[in-house]
This record gives structure tokens, sequence and C-alpha cells, in this order.
């Protein structure tokens, strides 16, 4: 219950899943209501462990900027029981440490802003989705979700890696294995799951395949494998890690596609605003370009939205050591060796006073108040931000762009409620149930 910290708990009598039970209906709504009964700083069970969590934007600095808290036993307890690297928690936290820090300095050289290595993937991205979206020149109907995975999750893995990884058996190994992702990190055994095997297989054609092309995979790639082999990480680890990637590069970015599609599809309007900025500002569908791109301002609102909704942003931090966080209002938090807190940042997200109507999705909110951007952060905190940020928000403009330039939409239709479990952009509760008709257009905008 953590009394050592004085904040109140909050009592729940559901076994294991605590408070955080209520989550599976959106966390927003209840810690809303949490913030209303106990003030902004609380404890709660979160899967059968206490958390503290911290509901006020105004005392995120001072826990991301403190060295003792860290994202590390989390990334540790993850990398066994969902990417099955068994033994990578052996290591010493040195080299741990090191290792973090060298895989993160890689993806921001290659993916940093500005940088013109991430010029040239926004590039091969364009030329590579068009030719894995293959429109048919008949209207097709089509399931949305499984349709932009299979073509996403392939583009991908192919930008990264190259051709004919990403089989169609691969990806279904994949989708499998990540389907369960919530009840591994609630500490299912992957048996029990039975996605062992699926995760198992895999790994192995990961590393096979990245044993046999070593030369043509992206640098990212390469620099990954060779960051483990510097510091001693056993082979069963090394794959876990290889997994980690493909697992954080395609499942967020994917689903962020999926979402500003459906919401853009359902409100007509925002369809044609985008549509009309992309069409006067993009001169050729087949590139990419920068400052182009730049001025497309309601697109770049439209996928900060997305991640707004679709999104429970929150970040999790563990004491490494008894410390106490002297907040700027006066308040303090003690915490012992372990103990872990939330920074549940979408509440500020959901504030009605600053986020009208803050229960829907308004494609321009960002462009008509855009001072919301500078406390929008969907991509984490301090020193354990997203490093792939930048290319996720290029490689979804680049999406929608190449849809809406390329293809002609109709019969757009369905729903699905979000799946709130989700670890990261929530997946649809049903991905058969949104369905389109779609086909090349005509006159392709070149
Ligand atoms: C919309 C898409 C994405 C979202 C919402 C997202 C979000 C996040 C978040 C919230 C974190 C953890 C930060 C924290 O806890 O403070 C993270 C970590 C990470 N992301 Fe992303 N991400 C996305 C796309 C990508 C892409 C495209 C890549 C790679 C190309 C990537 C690579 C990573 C890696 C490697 C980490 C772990 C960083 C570390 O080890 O410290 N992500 N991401």
């Amino acid at each position: 219950h953590r009394h050592h910290n004085g904040y109140p708990y909050v009592y729940s009598s559901i076994p294991f899943f605590g408070g955080s039970f209520h989550f599976r209906l959106g966390a927003v709504k209840c810690v809303q209501q949490w913030v209303k009964d106990y003030g902004t700083i609380f404890n709660v069970t979160v899967l059968g462990q206490p958390m503290t969590l911290i509901a006020d934007s105004s005392l995120f600095p001072t826990i991301s900027r403190n060295p003792k808290l860290s994202l590390l036993p989390l990334k540790l307890y993850m990398m066994r029981v969902g990417f099955g690297a068994v033994s990578y928690d052996q290591l010493t936290s040195d080299v741990q440490i090191k290792i973090s820090a060298s895989t993160r300095k890689s993806i921001n050289e290659q993916l940093g802003r500005n940088k013109p290595s991430l010029e040239a993937i926004n590039h091969a991205s364009v030329v590579k989705l068009l030719e894995k979206l293959n429109l048919p020149t008949e209207p097709t109907k089509v399931c949305v979700y499984p349709w932009l995975n299979r073509i996403l999750f392939s583009t991908l893995m192919e930008l990264f890696y190259g051709p004919d990884l990403a089989t169609v058996d691969f990806q279904a190994d994949f989708d499998a294995w990540d389907a369960k992702f919530t009840a591994l990190y609630a500490g299912f055994p992957a048996r029990w799951l039975k996605v062992d095997g699926p995760r198992d297989r895999v790994k192995n054609h990961l590393r096979e395949y990245a044993a046999k092309h070593l030369q043509d995979v992206s640098t990212v790639v390469q620099e990954r494998l060779s960051i483990c082999d510097t510091n001693g990480v056993q082979q069963i680890d090394k794959d876990g890690h290889q997994l980690s990637f493909v697992w954080a590069m395609t499942t967020n970015t994917i689903r962020t596609c999926f979402w500003t599609l459906v919401h853009l599809q359902n409100n007509p309007q925002a369809w044609k605003c985008i549509m009309n900025e992309i069409s006067s500002n993009i001169t050729d569908s087949t590139k990419w370009n920068r400052e182009e791109m730049d001025k497309c301002v309601y697109l770049d609102s439209a996928i900060k939205e997305t991640l707004r909704v679709a999104l429970n942003s929150s970040a999790v931090r563990y004491a490494t050591e008894d410390l106490t966080l002297d907040f700027p209002d006066g308040r303090q938090l003690v915490m012992k060796e372990g103990d872990g807190l939330v920074m549940q940042s979408n509440i500020g997200y959901f504030d009605p006073e600053r986020y009208t109507n803050p229960f829907c999705y308004k494609f321009d909110r960002f462009v008509e108040k855009p001072e919301l951007a500078k406390e929008f952060t969907p991509f984490g905190f301090g020193k354990y931000l997203c490093p792939g940020q930048y290319y996720a928000v290029d490689f979804v403009k680049i999406v929608v762009s190449t849809l809406m330039l390329n293809a002609h939409i109709t019969d757009f239709g369905g729903s699905s409620e979000y799946k709130y479990n989700t670890v990261g952009v929530y997946v649809p509760i049903n991905p058969q149930a949104i369905t389109m008709s779609i086909k090349k257009r005509q006159a392709a905008s070149a």
C-alpha cells in the first residue's frame, strides 16, 4: 500500500489486477475520478504491483530529470517475459545501461531530426510503400486493419531488414505473439498462452536472416547486432533484442496509421481538408520532400490527435535507490528502492479547460491551438524518449498522403472500439469490422 509515502491508496476488491482492472474501459475517465477522490498523487495496484500514480504534468520534470529513477527495471522485465530474452537481466547493470545508451545513440544517429539518413529512409519508404500497396485498378473491398497491417508490416520490415523476411507465415507468428503481449506483461508464461512456438519461430527467422544478409540490412539493425556482440550478450538474448526492435518499430506505427485513416474517413470534412492540403503542397507523390510535407500542418495535427486519443500515454519509472522527490509545489514523494511510479501524462490531454470536447477526435485541434503541442509528449520523457519518433511521424504522413494521392477510397464503413488494455497504441477490438473499397486513382498526381 506504500504507507511510507503517505499518499492515499485506491482500494479494490479485484485480486491481482487491483485498481487497474477498471482501465479495461479506458484509463482516462477512471483516473479522472480518482484524481477527484484522492488528488493528483495516489497509490494503486497495477497487475499485482503497487504503483504510485502521478496525474499532474507540472511534477513530471522533477521525475524525468532524477537520475535515480529508471525505466531499466521495466525493460529488463519485458525483455524476459515479453521477448523471451531469459538471461538478459543477468548482465551487470553497467552493461545493460551501456547497451541501452548505445542502441539509442545508434537509432538517433540514423533517424534523428534533420539527419540525412532519415530523409533517405523516408524517400525509400515512399517508394517501397507504393510498391507494396500495388493498388488494384478495379474497386476492391478490404478489411482495413488486416489489409493495412500486412502492407505496412512488410514495408517496414523490408526497409530495415530486406526482402523476403516478412512472409505471411512470419507475420502470422508475430501477430499471434503480439496479440498476447498484455498477458505476457501481466506475467502469464508464453507457454500457457501458446505463443512460445510463434515467438521462437520469429526470433529464429530473424537471426538466420540477419546472419545471411548482414551486409544488406539497415545500419540500425547492423549496429544493434554488433552492440550485443561487443557487450557479450548471449544468443538467446540477442534474438530477444532483435524482436524488441521489430516490435517497437512496427506495432505503434502501424496502429497510428490505421486510426488516423479511420478517424479522417469518419469525418468527411477532415478528409477533404487534409486531401486539399496534401494535393496543393505535395508536387510528386513518388518522392519524399520535407519542405513540402512540413507545410501540411493539418495532417500533422491529425496524427497528434490520433496519438492523443488512441494511446494511453503514460511512462513508468522505478527507484534504483531510496530517494525523495521535492516537487515545485512543495509536495514530496518518498520512494524506497524498487518502488515504481507512473506519470499518467494523458490526464492532461483530456483536461476540458484546454482540450475542448476532450473525448472527441478533432483533427485540427493542434492547428487551432498550437501551444498544446508543447506539452504533448506521446513519445515519452527525458532520456527514455522514443528514438524512432521522427521516423514514426514521417512514416504515418507518408502512408496517409500516399493513400490520399494514389488511391480512391469509397464505402468506408463499420466501427470498432479501442482495446484499452493494449500496450501502446490501441488495437481495434474487432479488427475485421472496418471495411472499405479501394482502387488506384486514375490520374495519380505525380
Ligand atoms: C507512433 C509510433 C511510436 C510510438 C507512439 C512510440 C512510443 C514510444 C515510447 C512511449 C517509448 C518509451 C519511452 C518512455 O517510456 O519514456 C518508446 C521507446 C522506443 N521506441 Fe518508439 N514509438 C513509436 C515508433 C517507433 C519507431 C518507428 C521506432 C524505430 C524505428 C521506435 C523505436 C523505439 C525504441 C528502440 C525504444 C526503446 C528506447 C530505449 O531503449 O530506451 N519507436 N517508443
